[in-house]
């Protein structure tokens, strides 16, 4: 299905310590995390709260195990804190993805964002952006688009469940207003079945925009709980609404399907944060391999 070399697979460390809740995998060493990364097959990561900030001490790690570094979170603030506080704490997260080599910066606008927070509905309490915040957003991320250009890299958004950006609606005034040379798309499939958008129409519809995939799958049963019993977005992944694909409700055949036929060339990023003393990491990675090289021929 996919070209020699079109895509490249990696796995992301939050299976193995979780940085929105770092309590969960608190034993779990770097090393490890990268190690069992490898042995299940997979040739990248992104980066996590146990990686080592020193480039040099980062890349032996990773060269002796024959890992790259897809890319990493950036929270922005765009909407709720001055543009230089965001600026000033960019540019120093693009220069270290430029230097281990990643060509993509995931940003997710965390300004009023839920995310963090432990008691509050994801359903109920989500943001809604003002006039004025949309504004303050579309024109920051030009600019973090611009400075991400200065060293030949994009910004790819992350629509997330907990911030304003997040349904479709949201999606598609975020991919109107925006200029696509300077704001790309990451393209997750478990936050949108999550939330209960149509994953393949967003898929189809801003496949152009799409330069980085999170490839998670989703618990049915846990995600209608969350609604059901009003559940925050930590006690969601807690309660194991994420994991990975193969393993949940997604059919990932689809879009593999639309994304080969698209040309798409990149990062695919296995990335299924749930409680590692449940969903043994390792296991759970040789599982998404399996899975991919069955549906993909990856
Ligand atoms: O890409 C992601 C990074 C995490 O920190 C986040 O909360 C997770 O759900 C996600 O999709
Ligand atoms: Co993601």
């Amino acid at each position: 299905m996919f070209m020699d070399k079109q895509v490249k697979l990696a796995i992301a460390p939050i299976g193995w310590t979780n940085d929105d809740l770092p309590e969960l995998g608190g034993e779990a060493t770097f090393e490890q995390c990268i190690s069992e990364m490898a042995l299940a097959g997979f040739t990248g990561s992104e980066v996590g709260n146990k990686y080592p900030r020193d480039t040099g001490i980062l890349k032996k790690a990773l060269e002796l195990r024959g890992i790259s570094i897809a890319s990493a979170w950036f929270s922005s603030f765009l909407t709720s804190k001055p543009f230089e506080d965001t600026k000033a704490a960019f540019i120093e997260h693009r220069d270290f993805l430029h230097e281990m080599g990643a060509d993509v910066i995931v940003v997710s606008e965390q300004g009023n964002s839920i995310q963090g927070q432990m008691e509050t509905p994801v359903f109920d309490q989500k943001p809604v952006f003002t006039e004025e915040e949309w504004q303050l957003l579309v024109d920051g991320l030009h600019r973090l688009g611009d400075l991400a250009a200065e060293k030949d890299m994009k910004i790819v958004y992350h629509h997330h469940m907990g911030t304003g950006i997040q349904t479709t609606d949201e999606i598609a005034r975020l991919m109107d207003e925006t200029d696509a040379d300077k704001v790309s798309l990451l393209y997750d499939t478990g936050h949108l079945v999550f939330s209960g958008e149509d994953h393949l129409h967003i898929l189809k519809t801003y496949m152009d925009r799409i330069r980085h995939v999170h490839l998670k799958d989703i618990r049915a049963e846990v995600a209608q709980k969350v609604r059901d019993e009003k559940w925050s977005f930590l006690r969601a992944v807690k309660g194991g609404v994420f994991t990975v694909p193969g393993d949940g409700v997604i059919d990932f055949k689809p879009v593999f399907e639309a994304l080969s036929e698209a040309g798409y060339t990149g990062w695919f990023v296995v990335e299924a944060e749930q409680d590692p003393a449940l969903a043994n990491p390792f296991e759970y990675a040789l599982k998404a391999r399996r899975y991919i090289r069955e549906t993909s021929g990856l």
